[in-house]
């Protein structure tokens, strides 16, 4: 794919594409040579800052404690993933016990529905945790889904809460690690409450969990014994199956390709997905031909599989454990075990039946020579030898089975995989060399799971069956918070669940999948490890992922074409597109740390997590350069998401918190001055100053360093003022005539206002006080219903959805048109506000909302939004979206069914010279666009 930032020429609908401009560089040019530093300490940005000049003019140099509008302090909300809430927690049992369990009686995540698979080498356990509900009590709230029209009273307030599907693996060696996880995190113990997702429990109260596998019938004893549960045994095939169906229906780019190292997801047409076959590869093998839900007939099996490979190599070389065996095999040489074609054809092809001389004739052949002392053959090349010979095997009669029932799909899983790429390309190989290249191996990304996910659908109340496709959204990281210091004495205060099992590291580490070679997708998981191996096989190791369950997310209803929606305008396939990103993300990664490490009071206790988020994050960053697909198709919006989603996970809930807090009260402060100027105005050229005031105000951007840059120029309102003026049309894609035509008429055409406008707000501060409330506020002049759309979760410094009604409340102190826009719309709860004019009429119906979009992310996908959202774009005739994260990095290509006006800036990125890349700000506008 092209690159945005080599190729500036592109456009949008055919429009012609008008020259770009420039505004800032005369500015960093001189920042260049005159650049005071900005640095944290604690809160308070030091140095001569907008901020501080704006804060000392425009608000008679209040101080921090009275700023307004507060931003979220009050979210009592984990973000994206499970959150422990340590108060009370308390050691159950003896304190000097050495592994004591430790309740967590506030965990306000909502832990229900565990299922296990129990195999002979595994054991696999899904479980479930949503965060509660909240009561809707916000008459705010309420307001805002009557006037959008949202039926359903029991729909949650914001944020997003949903929850997420947890999948942790323990050696069936080790089932009293198991039981202990199970036991300290209470999964077992579900609930008594209404909510439709907790456990069942027997008439007897005792409870009951699914589980499958033969553990569940050989430790069901053990079970009941150690945590007074039974076991509700679900068919092993059965559960592979729904499993399976599951897992191809509700995730997007689970199934993939391996072939010669490249991996290539595979988008399953829900419609089309049967007949397949389903080779399970455990300790042995199933083969299932798959018809539909609950349709299928295990056709064959191999008693070759996952067991004889480690049985076999423990026999036959000292490896310890199966990860180790199969590391051994990325450095081993099969040429020296196996007969190959060319040892008996002395060196030469057998062309005739189409064997080339390297093809294996007799996998271990070799090792019938008497020339060689057995002990000289080498663990590293038996191991591979192995890996080939069952792999092959395996490959062979999966194909044969899809033939002898003309099944077109082979879909591989089963722990065996491990997302080993020698293993793939090798099960790939024989599926392509038997059928001729007739047929393709296709693998799943929680190979691993599909019977415990089995087990987990079988519950028969959670509805999961219901779901539809892609509710379920990845995470990246999937693994636990913290790991901490295991300290004896300080660790009563701190201790959590994970700690109980986590207990190596002597720092706390992120449990971060590494890049280990030959390894791919979720079975490639590691915690860092001090010894410097790359698999390990110990219980830590072994936890793999979560997946985000977000049943109220749906598809934005204006997308012109949902089916081939992609939000993502690069797709970091261009190896040194990632390399600029990653260069771009590491570059920023001690300022982001600093921050969020300020954010939390600069305690040592954010310092220690600040310092866990940086390596995990540069983990992370490392393994997807490596790999770029580890974790699914990598797109810009991930990579910034993945940003956002590390730092909740180290429990950095706004790291931007005060800098918002700051930028709001200095914007607001200017706002009455840009009021009046704006009033002062023709319409004609008040509109087109609005547009171009959105721009100018988005240029304050703590995601990008050439924008910070910029904040040393003067104070907000300046640099507002003088972004503004450097605005220039024609834009790269002008039809503001249009728009203008549309909003004012012209001739003997009447204005013809829109009814409905969504604008998706990007940053706190300027941005969405300076730039988009002004329009927001032209738009309700003209009689246009106006929504703003902002983040469900904080990312960087983009203002929530949580925050902006105390903005616009405060906006509407100096605004009547906003006042009553924002009381109609229930923003404006009992007219708490005394407005400059003192009026309070509350005669206009036209009303100003918010909504919360469901992400907590600068960039948007489209395909995944809250239900507010999708109930408020309905009747949305205009869609304005603002910002790089929003309306460049994704969505630049997207077409809308109704008009819409996109403005982002771009930076030009001169890359390759030399490290950094010299960065430019230019600014660039995609406006109106007319898509209808
Ligand atoms: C993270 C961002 C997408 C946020 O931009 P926004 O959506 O707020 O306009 C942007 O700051 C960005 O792309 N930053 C990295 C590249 C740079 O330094 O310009
Ligand atoms: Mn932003």
């Amino acid at each position: 794919m092209a690159s945005l930032k080599e190729d500036p020429i592109l456009g949008i609908d055919g429009i012609t594409i008008k020259e770009e401009f420039e505004i800032a560089k005369p500015v960093i040019d001189k920042l260049r040579e005159d650049r005071p530093a900005l640095e944290t300490e604690g809160t308070v940005i030091k140095g001569e800052s907008v901020i501080d000049k704006v804060i000392e003019e425009g608000s008679g140099g209040q101080g921090e404690r009275d700023m307004v509008p507060p931003t979220c302090t009050s979210i009592h909300r984990s973000g994206s993933r499970p959150q422990l809430d340590l108060s009370k927690a308390a050691i159950e049992g003896n304190f000097e016990e050495r592994d004591p369990t430790i309740l967590l009686p506030n965990q306000s995540d909502d832990i229900s529905h565990l299922a296990l698979d129990i195999g002979g080498s595994l054991i696999k356990l899904v479980y479930f945790s949503r965060h509660q509900d909240r009561p809707t009590n916000d008459k705010r709230k309420k307001t805002v889904k009557e006037r959008l029209g949202l039926s359903n009273g029991n729909r949650r307030s914001y944020p997003i809460l949903g929850g997420r599907l947890h999948f942790v693996k323990f050696e069936t060696s080790k089932i009293n690690e198991c039981l202990d996880f199970i036991s300290s995190k209470q999964l077992h113990c579900g609930g008594v409450d209404s909510h439709s997702w907790h456990s069942d429990t027997s008439s007897n109260g005792n409870a009951v969990i699914k589980a499958t596998g033969g553990g569940a019938y050989k430790y069901a004893d053990l079970l009941k014994e150690r945590l007074g549960v039974s076991l509700d045994k679900e068919d092993e095939m059965d559960c592979l199956v729904a499993g399976a169906n599951f897992l191809l229906k509700a995730i997007r780019h689970e199934a993939f390709t391996h072939m010669e190292g490249q991996k290539e997801f595979v988008q399953i047409d829900q419609n089309d997905m049967f007949p397949y076959l389903l080779v399970n590869i455990g300790s042995g093998v199933s083969m299932i031909k798959v018809d539909g839900d609950g349709k299928f007939e295990r056709v064959s099996g191999t008693n070759v599989g996952g067991g004889t490979y480690w049985g076999l190599g423990r026999l036959l070389t000292k490896c310890k454990s199966f990860d180790e065996l199969l590391e051994l095999s990325q450095r081993g040489d099969n040429g020296t075990i196996d007969m190959l074609v060319g040892d008996i054809y002395g060196g030469m092809d057998y062309n005739k039946i189409g064997l080339s001389a390297s093809t294996i004739a007799s996998s271990f052949g070799k090792a019938i020579s008497e020339k060689k002392e057995l002990t000289n053959y080498r663990p590293e090349d038996i191991s591979l030898s192995l890996l080939r010979m069952i792999s092959y095997n395996i490959g062979q009669i999966s194909y044969l089975n899809a033939l002898r029932f003309g099944l077109k799909r082979i879909f591989f899983g089963g722990f065996f995989i491990r997302g080993h790429a020698y293993t793939m390309d090798a099960i790939s190989f024989a599926v392509h060399f038997w059928s001729k290249g007739e047929a393709q191996a296709m693998f799943l990304r929680h190979e691993g799971f599909l019977g415990a996910l089995g087990a987990f659908m079988s519950y028969e109340k959670h509805g999961l069956d219901d779901l539809m496709v892609h509710q379920l959204v990845e995470s990246y990281l999937g693994l636990h918070p913290v790991k901490r210091k295991r300290k004896r004495k300080r660790k009563r205060k701190r201790i959590s669940w994970m700690e109980k099992f986590v207990q190596k590291g002597t720092e706390i580490t992120a449990p971060v999948p590494m890049a280990s070679s030959g390894t791919t997708g979720l079975g490639g998981f590691e915690v860092p490890s001090s010894k410097g191996g790359t698999l390990r096989s110990d219980a830590s190791a072994l936890n793999v992922g979560v997946l985000h369950l977000v049943p109220t997310l749906e598809v934005f209803p204006q997308l012109a074409d949902p089916k081939m929606y992609e939000p993502n305008t690069i797709d970091l396939a261009d190896h040194s597109e990632l390399e600029y990103w990653f260069t771009v993300l590491s570059d920023h990664l001690p300022d982001l740390v600093d921050k969020a490490v300020a954010s939390e009071g600069g305690t040592d206790d954010s310092k220690r997590r600040g310092d866990a988020f940086a390596r995990a994050f540069s983990a992370h960053l490392a393994r997807l350069m490596e790999e770029p697909a580890a974790y699914g198709k990598l797109g810009l919006a991930n990579l910034l998401e993945l940003r956002e989603e590390c730092l909740r996970e180290f429990q950095f809930v706004d790291a931007y918190r005060s800098i918002k807090q700051r930028e709001n009260e200095a914007s607001l402060a200017v706002l009455p001055d840009l009021l009046v100027e704006l009033d002062s105005m023709t319409e004609e050229t008040r509109l087109l100053t609005l547009i171009e005031g959105v721009l100018a105000a988005n240029i304050f951007d703590w995601g990008s360093r050439a924008c910070v840059e910029l904040y040393h120029k003067g104070t907000i309102i300046e640099i507002y003022r003088m972004s503004r003026n450097k605005m220039q049309r024609p834009w790269r894609v002008d039809d503001f005539d249009a728009f203008k035509e549309r909003m004012l008429g012209s001739g003997d055409k009447k204005p013809c206002p829109h009814k409905r406008a969504l604008l998706f707000v990007d940053n706190s501060g300027a941005d969405v006080i300076l730039g988009m409330l002004p329009l927001a506020r032209e738009l309700l002049r003209h009689g246009t219903e106006v929504v703003l759309v902002a983040n469900s979760l904080p990312a960087l410094n983009d203002v929530t959805a949580m925050e902006l009604p105390d903005i616009v409340a405060e906006a509407a102190k100096h605004c009547d048109i906003l006042r009553r826009a924002a009381e109609a719309g229930g923003l404006l709860v009992d007219a708490m506000i005394n407005t400059s004019d003192g009026s309070k009429d509350n005669s206009s119906s036209v009303p100003l909302m918010v909504v919360e979009n469901g992400c907590g992310s600068p960039c948007i996908d489209l395909r995944q939004v809250s239900s507010e959202l999708a109930a408020a774009a309905k009747d949305a005739d205009l869609i304005v979206l603002e910002g790089m994260g929003r309306a460049l990095h994704t969505n630049f290509n997207t077409r809308f069914k109704c008009e819409a006006l996109k403005r982002c800036r771009r930076n030009s990125n001169l890359r390759n010279e030399g490290h950094i890349p010299r960065l430019e700000l230019k600014i660039y506008s995609l406006p109106v666009v007319y898509n209808s």
